[in-house]
């Protein structure tokens, strides 16, 4: 015991079959490498794990999966007490896999273990809402919410990330602004809004960069709200020419109040969060993750 840092994987469940892990795992291990391995059924799973890898005293916890499992395991990590806290890896095995994407986290899975368990550890910052829940990537709400949240599970596995797009486009008759007011240190703004994004991280739904200058160790959140009233012309070019574009308002700010007069969903990570008032602020420093040197979300 000891002489290696052990890491515990908890390994969301969809990906548990996947033999090149299996292989790469055993290799690992071959080498002396001390990884345990955990798999999840359902929401709360990789929680209870996070404990269990505390109480072991690993040094790691690596994420398993896409957006949602990456939440779950920091969210559990942020919310750890005492002075063990293991570090984040990340092993990208989702279907969107946005956060991973966009630090930098390499594309084959041995050189993804690799950095999840010998990775240099960085503080780096998490956005709570409500007091509660917690996202380490982006929270979308508006039409971007509607994509993810309606995409079922077939076309994902069957398209990847490009699903969240064609899907929604396929439902645009059902899309409408959201009406909405949002507050920051030194921003207001009400309007309707076609697609929102509070980011810790830059992009979300498959690869849109609805924050693209966020940083994930700045203690700033980044706001961008698409706005206008026709939805297909507002859209195409918000998502063609981001520059100079009059349905575009970007905001940045260490906290974020987003009222609604009525039930706006937002999504969190890939996980939908309803309600009519989100306070959203971020926790400077709340967890140590294991990135690539040259991670382009790091300051
Ligand atoms: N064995 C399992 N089978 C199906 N779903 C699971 C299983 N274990 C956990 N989950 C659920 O999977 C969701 C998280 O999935 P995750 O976000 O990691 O993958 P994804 O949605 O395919 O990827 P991405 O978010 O990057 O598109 C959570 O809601 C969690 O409760
Ligand atoms: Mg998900």
């Amino acid at each position: 015991m000891g002489k290696i840092p052990g890491s515990l994987l908890i390994l969301n469940g969809k990906s548990a079959g996947d033999e090149t892990l299996r292989a790469a795992i055993a290799l690992l291990r071959d080498e002396g490498m001390d990884i345990q391995v955990r798999v999840t059924w359902e929401k709360g799973d990789a929680g209870r794990y996070v404990k269990e890898a505390q109480q072991l005293g690993v040094d790691t916890v690596i994420a398993g999966g896409g957006d949602g499992t990456i939440n779950e395991v920091a969210t559990a990590l942020v919310n750890c007490t005492g002075d063990n806290i293991p570090a984040l890896g990340i092993l990208p095995l989702g279907t969107a896999n946005d956060f991973a994407t966009s630090a930098g986290i390499p594309d084959t899975l041995e050189k993804a273990l690799q950095l999840a368990i010998v990775g240099k550890a960085v503080a780096v910052d998490i956005a709570r809402v409500n007091d509660k829940t917690c996202f380490i990537n982006m929270a979308t709400g508006g039409f971007g919410t509607r994509i993810t949240t309606e995409t079922p599970e077939k076309l994902k596995a069957a398209l990847g990330g490009v699903s969240y797009l064609i899907h929604g486009l396929l439902r645009l008759d059902k899309l409408k602004a959201d009406r909405c007011e949002i507050r920051g240190e030194d921003f207001q703004w009400q309007g309707d809004a076609l697609v929102m994004g509070i980011g810790n991280g830059r992009q979300a739904g498959g690869g849109q960069q609805l924050c693209p200058q966020a940083l994930i160790n700045d203690g700033l959140l980044h706001l961008r709200i698409f706005t206008g009233e026709e939805l297909l012309p507002a859209l195409l070019t918000t998502l063609t020419q981001p520059d100079d574009n009059p349905h575009i308002i970007d905001g940045k700010s260490a906290w974020f109040e987003v009222s609604a007069p009525h039930e706006i969903t937002f999504n969190l990570d890939g996980e939908p969060l309803s309600g009519e008032h989100f306070r959203i602020e971020v926790l400077p420093n709340a967890l140590q993750c294991r990135l690539p040197p040259d991670c382009p979300l790091l300051r």
